[in-house]
């Protein structure tokens, strides 16, 4: 029987047994996108209170980054139509930054409107999905995008950008680690200070993301890169584990593995970031975040959104409890 004082003390014994792989860096910078990712997908809408509630809460786990909701048409996410109300909801606490998505210029002026200090555009590197995501070719998105970025420098506000499809597509199958790389190095040049990686699908493997990055990074250096893996296919972790290996140290991911994109059909959700942080700290790497406190914010929300948590660690933990 396995109980809860065990799984602490064999977490505990994990994280004493420091780092035999190398390369690794000491600290990982973790972008929880739960609020945003992991619900834009629900189909019910979540209350405007509880979002806020969850964020509220997560801002208490020692998380530096949380992506809060998205300034993008209510009629493609509804989920995300109280944008305004959970961007002025929230509190924000010192040492915690609040990014948003945004895909266009009315989507920068509400966002900042709502008091937004920081935002992510977010383009593909596959033309189907940036059709069926944004609504435009990806050129288009890509003038759109300078748009935003140039305004927001204007306004100091530090954009990021994302690339989805970097592993692959749901309606092309397989993307070339090139056009990633040219789709990357654009939003980079534009002024982003830091591209996320999106395996969207989450059908990439070790194999594909070492190759995936290799190119990259012959354009950008690790510092300025990041990765966001859904987990559909069980190789979330693992893919994470080569980037860091390869020199990245900021990933996203969401509470309780919620999420998933609704222009990715058959996507399922992010790595949960309780698994994150039990790797991490086993590989005695720093993140800052408490895993206890993060895994009370999962339980928060699942149970709010009547949903089971897809986080191992989370499960683990409450069968320990029961027994
Ligand atoms: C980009 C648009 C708006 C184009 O949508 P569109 O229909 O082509 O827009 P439009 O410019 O033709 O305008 C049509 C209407 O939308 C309104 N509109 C226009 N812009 C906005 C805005 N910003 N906020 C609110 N309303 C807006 C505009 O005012 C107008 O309203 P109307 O006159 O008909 O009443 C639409 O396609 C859209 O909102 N897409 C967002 C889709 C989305 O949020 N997907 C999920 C996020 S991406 C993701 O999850 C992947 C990621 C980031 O996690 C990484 C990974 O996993 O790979």
């Amino acid at each position: 029987m396995l109980s809860l004082e065990i799984f602490y003390l064999i977490a505990l014994h994990l994280k004493h047994e420091a780092s035999q792989l190398s390369g690794l860096p000491e600290y990982v910078k973790i972008v929880e996108v739960g609020p945003r990712d992991g619900l834009q997908n629900e189909k019910v809408i979540v209350p405007t209170d509880i979002k806020i509630e969850f964020i509220n809460q997560l801002s208490q786990t020692g998380l530096s980054v949380i992506e809060v909701t998205s300034f993008v048409s209510s009629r493609w996410v509804p989920q995300m139509a109280d944008h305004a109300e959970v961007m002025g909801g929230i509190h924000q606490y010192p040492g915690v930054r609040y990014p948003v998505l945004v895909p266009n210029l009315q989507g920068l002026q509400h966002a900042v409107a709502a008091g937004a200090t920081e935002i992510a555009v977010f383009g593909a590197a596959s033309e189907s999905f940036s059709k069926k995501n944004i609504n435009c070719s990806i050129e288009e998105s890509m003038g759109r995008f300078e748009q935003v970025i140039s305004s927001a420098r204007h306004m100091n506000i530090p954009v990021r950008g994302y690339v989805s499809c970097a592993l692959g597509c749901p309606y092309e199958g397989s993307i070339m680690p090139q056009k990633v790389t040219e789709v990357s190095k654009r939003l980079y040049s534009m002024g982003c200070y830091e591209i996320s990686l999106g395996d969207t699908v989450g059908v990439g493997t070790p194999g594909s993301m070492k190759t995936m990055l290799e190119s990259v990074m012959k354009e950008i250096p690790p510092g300025a890169l990041a990765v966001h893996c859904h987990d559909t296919y069980g190789q979330a972790l693992a893919n994470i584990l080569t980037a860091l290996q390869m020199g990245i140290n900021v990933v996203d991911s969401a509470v309780s593995g919620l999420g998933g994109c609704p222009y990715a059909k058959g996507a399922s959700g992010n790595v949960a970031t309780e698994d994150l942080i039990y790797m991490l700290n086993g590989m005695g790497l720093n993140t800052g975040v408490d895993l206890h406190k993060v895994m009370e914010a999962g339980d928060f929300i699942c149970k709010a959104v009547n949903k089971t948590t897809n986080s191992k660690v989370a499960q683990a933990s409450f069968k320990a409890r029961l027994e």
